[in-house]
């Protein structure tokens, strides 16, 4: 198993590039790390360190491809106490919901009983035309936690 598991949710690829470039960051500090994309429940593992990164959509809405993940979370309600996470947003200001959908994921890994570590970063893509700077940033502190 991969020392950080790296989950993302995306419709254009940016929470994916970010998640490729925090992943380089983190094999660079001497960790390993599996990235995937919009995987299901089976596809994880029910321990260990997890660091999800999605965008929002909609209105507030999860990526398609996240959905399925975050519909199993909330239906089978899996024990993730042997889980801890870490959250990014992607998202804009000019939307009331901004980053809407990190935060329903957050809501619902601490319902199946994972514990977070550090606070989730919401980055306003305003804000920042290269998302991967500000995350690297939140990466550098974060990994001090793990
Ligand atoms: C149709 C559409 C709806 C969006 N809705 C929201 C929203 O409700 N809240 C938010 O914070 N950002 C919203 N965004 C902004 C995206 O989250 C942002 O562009 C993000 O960088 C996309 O990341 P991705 O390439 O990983 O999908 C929306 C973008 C589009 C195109």
């Amino acid at each position: 198993m991969a020392d950080v598991t790296l989950i993302t949710g995306s419709t254009l690829g940016g929470a994916e590039y970010v998640a490729e470039h925090l992943a380089e960051k983190l094999e660079d500090a001497g960790l390993s790390t599996q990235t995937l994309h919009g995987p299901l429940l089976e596809d994880l593992p029910i321990d260990g360190i997890w660091l999800l990164i999605t965008s929002t959509h909609g209105a507030g809405d999860l990526p398609d491809n996240l959905l399925p993940l975050y519909e199993e979370l909330k239906e089978q309600q899996p024990d993730l106490a042997n889980v801890r996470f870490g959250a990014i947003g992607l998202g804009s200001r000019e939307y009331d919901t901004f980053c809407g959908a990190v935060e329903k994921v957050e809501t619902e890994m601490k319902a199946c009983g994972a514990q977070q570590i550090g606070e989730t970063l919401k980055i306003n893509i305003l804000d920042h035309d290269i998302p991967e700077d500000p995350a690297e940033i939140w990466l550098a502190e974060w990994k001090k936690l793990l």
